[in-house]
């Protein structure tokens, strides 16, 4: 007997489509066939006409974790969970800190057991793992190279972790190139996969203090002070030092044009050089961050703004809080201009972009208590400047549905199998879980499936999907999201983590969450 048994589906896979039963025993894919009895399974689901995709990855998830190091944002690990399995997204690759008061060879497994024990108290819906945020090297001498070498191999021994994110920007988090290249060294003699942010922070903070300098300061200058060359320069830097190490790198979150043609051009030299974009490059311009934004309306003082019905009024010309809803769309890099969204699309055709991820950052856009908020930049005598709003955007749900409308309904992404590839299979692969997740393979894989509603169906049998993307949909603790009022062509039915179905038309079944923490092997990309 089979646990479940999902019939006449249209399976997709990275490299695959073709119509076969799936049947599924132990939380695992059992086998592949033409035809599987029904009288041999447990439960059976009709797929008749969907297509049956392996779970979504999604690799660049933050949610709140021990060190708030990103404040305290609205998603626990609980919530970003549910919020994925809604979505079709049946693992998340989140974020452990390093916590800098630990020192010595265990510090950076300390991190993550820290994260690992706060996440083992709540209830997940899906499995998770965890990258490591370094930001600081423990001693910048030949020492210190050991040093870290010696902590990654430690964390890849307790917990399974293969993955470390640096940052070239943000004050506090910035590491020097010094730094960079003793992480990038410690990557590679441990075969782990060095993920980078790659924008030039000593520009960025020149750019700010000039832009303030001049009065501009709602949230539309957060991108002028980070313009796509910045990004490039970065990236280019990035790519020097990893090709001086000759090991590999990816960059996260790649936006702007400036970047997408440096990493094209290191590809084509046959470095090692990975990618990573986020829907909301492909789908958004920086007109959002305008949003009832008026340069002719005076700059709104702190004192003068009631956080409770966002309204305020000053001076003769009365003023509305409202004029700060760009602030919904701020995150780094920032959301390009007008005509760099294709370049995304086509970075996604042409292999430039190994992955798509969300870099879901939920931060609440009305102020809550204790939580950080977009209006935190109104907090403690702040004036609502661009520089003091929170960078990121909610996104783990409408990653998928988002990329399978725009992308392979529209026709900006070239089939389904390049959706299964750049959301499922991809980051399976670079971040060390291949076969077990990303994949369909009997013996091997994990049962993480979506099944996804037949294309333009009218068959009363079918409960109604969602054709518009509404918050109340997603299952998230935020208070927006970046993509209301998106249509969507298309939407998961069933979601299914290890055999079990936990998202149902519409509904989370909490009962079937088993989600856990999963220890990683190396990245069969990244790792020689
Ligand atoms: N991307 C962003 O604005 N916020 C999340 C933190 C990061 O990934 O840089
Ligand atoms: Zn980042």
């Amino acid at each position: 007997m089979y646990d479940l048994v999902i019939k006449n589906g249209l399976i997709c896979t990275a490299s695959d489509l073709y119509q076969a039963d799936i049947a599924i025993c132990n939380g695992t894919i059992e086998c592949i066939a033409g035809n599987i009895e029904a009288h041999l399974a447990s439960e059976i689901i009709d797929a008749k006409g969907a297509f049956v995709t392996p779970g979504g990855i999604d690799a660049h998830v933050h949610v709140d974790e021990p060190l708030k190091l990103l404040g305290e944002v609205a998603d626990t690990m609980e919530s970003a969970t549910r919020s994925a399995v809604a979505g079709g997204t049946t693992t998340v690759i989140a974020f452990a800190t390093q916590d800098v008061s630990q020192t010595g060879p265990k510090a950076l497994s300390k991190s993550i057991e820290n994260t690992v024990d706060e996440y083992a108290r709540q209830t997940l819906y899906c499995d998770y793992a965890l990258h490591l945020i370094l930001f600081q090297v423990e001693k910048d001498s030949l020492e210190g190279r050991e040093l870290l070498g010696v902590q990654l191999e430690n964390v890849y021994h307790d917990y399974g972790v293969t993955s470390l994110k640096v940052f070239m920007t943000y004050p506090g988090l910035q590491m020097s190139d010094y730094d960079i290249l003793t992480t990038m060294h410690a990557s590679r003699s441990n075969g782990f996969t060095t993920m980078v942010h790659a924008e030039n922070g000593d520009i960025i903070k020149w750019m700010i203090e000039d832009l303030e300098s001049k009065g501009l300061l709602e949230a539309y200058y957060h991108g002028v002070s980070r313009p796509p060359a910045i990004e490039g320069e970065a990236t280019n830097r990035a790519i020097i030092l990893s090709s001086t190490l000759q090991t590999p790198i990816l960059f996260v979150h790649v936006s702007s044009p400036d970047a997408i043609r440096t990493i094209s051009k290191a590809q084509a030299r046959g470095l090692r050089v990975y990618a990573e974009t986020c829907p909301q490059y492909a789908l958004l311009s920086d007109e959002v961050t305008k949003c009832n934004h008026s340069r002719a309306l005076p700059y709104v003082k702190a004192e003068a703004v009631d956080l409770e019905t966002h309204s305020c009024g000053g001076g003769d010309k009365p003023y509305k809080v409202e004029n700060f809803e760009g602030a919904k769309y701020i995150c780094s890099p920032p959301i390009r201009p007008e005509g760099c969204q294709q370049q995304i699309w086509d970075g996604i055709n042409n292999g430039t972009f190994t992955i798509v991820g969300s870099d879901h950052c939920p931060y609440y856009y009305q102020d809550k208590i204790s939580k950080a908020s977009k209006h935190r930049a109104y907090h403690d005598g702040k004036d609502g400047r661009f520089r003091y709003i929170p960078n990121g955007l909610p996104g783990v749900c409408t990653r998928l549905p988002l990329l399978f409308t725009y992308g392979y309904s529209q026709g900006n992404m070239k089939d389904m199998m390049k959706f299964v590839e750049v959301n499922c299979t991809n980051p399976a692969k670079l971040y060390g879980c291949y076969p077990q997740k990303g994949s369909i393979l009997p013996g091997v894989s994990d049962a993480d499936l979506v099944i996804w509603y037949p294309p333009n169906s009218t068959k009363t049998e079918y409960p109604s999907k969602p054709t518009v993307i509404r918050n109340e949909l997603l299952e998230h603790a935020c208070d927006y999201t970046p993509f209301e009022g998106f249509e969507v062509s298309n939407w998961p039915r069933f979601t299914i983590v290890k055999g079990r179905i936990v998202y149902r038309e519409g509904c989370i079944l909490s009962s079937n969450a088993t989600g856990a923490y999963l220890p990683r092997a190396k990245s069969s990309m990244c790792s020689s």
